[in-house]
């Protein structure tokens, strides 16, 4: 592949970290922007670099750390990007995908991304989740989509279906978990729309995606989703509503990076439970996540 993210550059960076850490993850966490705090809950933790990892792009923007973290939530083994990759940084699709693919060569089964997103939807307030039940790929309608260019069948086919991209067992369990833990006043499900960035909408493109069925929009998610799905890792994902998006020309609201990682940091204890109970009470085919580990 042009951009250098081959199969075997993936495997050259999997063989990489299996060879630094005994922990088989079967779990892989990629923190939105202000949501790393999820990587801190990681216990008996190892972690890296980007700069340290082979053929890993580096992260650029304020609020991702640009670490990858190996630890326990709740006892099972996890890997957790904190700090993921965007389009607008400038790297090519392929790059910013690679690490699904990196997970799935370290064994990983099923990927939890996060992302902190503007609300559309009248009903969303600032803090609320939502659980990404579907997306909107407004780059892949311009020819921006990160399975472009040949397809190696060693990850996937050609033209994988979209339609089950969002986990309905893990959307389910999140909604119970939420239930739980108390969260159902400010958790929701809806469509995530994904756009290039880095300026944020103007009211009038706020409006069209609203109109067109979104509930949330962001810079994020859907790249790294359709990637693994590509690969046949499961899939959930959710956003953290960390400002409303502007719809109207009367309001003073301006769309800031400085709310969004502020809303982040409220939020923050709150979806690490979330995500780690879910870790807890997931089932994986392939062995228990408990003997997700080696050479102990
Ligand atoms: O999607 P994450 O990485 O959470 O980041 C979101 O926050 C940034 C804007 O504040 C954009 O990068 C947007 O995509
Ligand atoms: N628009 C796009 N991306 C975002 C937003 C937004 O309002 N908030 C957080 N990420």
């Amino acid at each position: 592949n042009k951009n250098g993210y081959d199969y075997e550059k993936c495997k050259e960076t999997a063989d990489w970290l299996l060879a630094q850490t005994t922990l088989r993850p079967l779990v892989a966490v990629v923190c939105g922007s202000g949501l790393g705090g999820l990587g801190d809950s990681l216990k008996d933790a190892v972690a890296f670099n980007y700069q340290d990892i082979p053929n890993f792009p580096q992260s650029t923007v304020h609020g991702h750390a640009g670490r990858l973290v190996f630890g326990k939530l709740k006892g099972r083994p996890c890997v957790c990007m904190q700090g993921r990759f965007h389009l607008y940084e400038g790297y090519p699709i392929q790059k910013i995908t690679a690490p699904m693919r990196i997970f799935k060569l370290l064994g990983v089964k099923t990927v939890i991304l996060t992302n902190a997103a503007g609300g559309l939807n009248e009903k969303y307030k600032v803090g609320d989740v939502m659980i990404i039940k579907d997306h909107i790929n407004m780059p892949g309608f311009a020819g921006c989509n990160p399975l472009m260019g040949p397809n190696d069948e060693r990850f996937g086919t050609r033209f994988p279906c979209m339609s089950d991209a969002y986990d309905r067992e893990l959307r389910q369990l999140a909604r119970h978990v939420g239930d739980e833990l108390g969260f159902g006043d400010f958790m929701h499900e809806g469509v995530y729309c994904v756009l290039g960035g880095p300026s944020f909408e103007t009211i009038a493109e706020c409006r069209m995606l609203r109109r067109l069925g979104a509930d949330a929009v962001g810079m994020s998610t859907v790249h790294e989703a359709i990637v693994a799905r590509h690969c046949g890792l499961r899939v959930f994902a959710l956003s953290l509503i960390t400002n409303q998006a502007v719809m109207d020309y009367d309001s003073e609201e301006k769309a800031n990076h400085q709310e969004v990682l502020q809303t982040g940091k409220v939020r923050s204890e709150q979806l690490a439970s979330l995500v780690s109970t879910m870790v807890m009470s997931m089932k994986h085919d392939s062995g228990d996540m408990l003997d997700g580990m080696c050479g102990q």
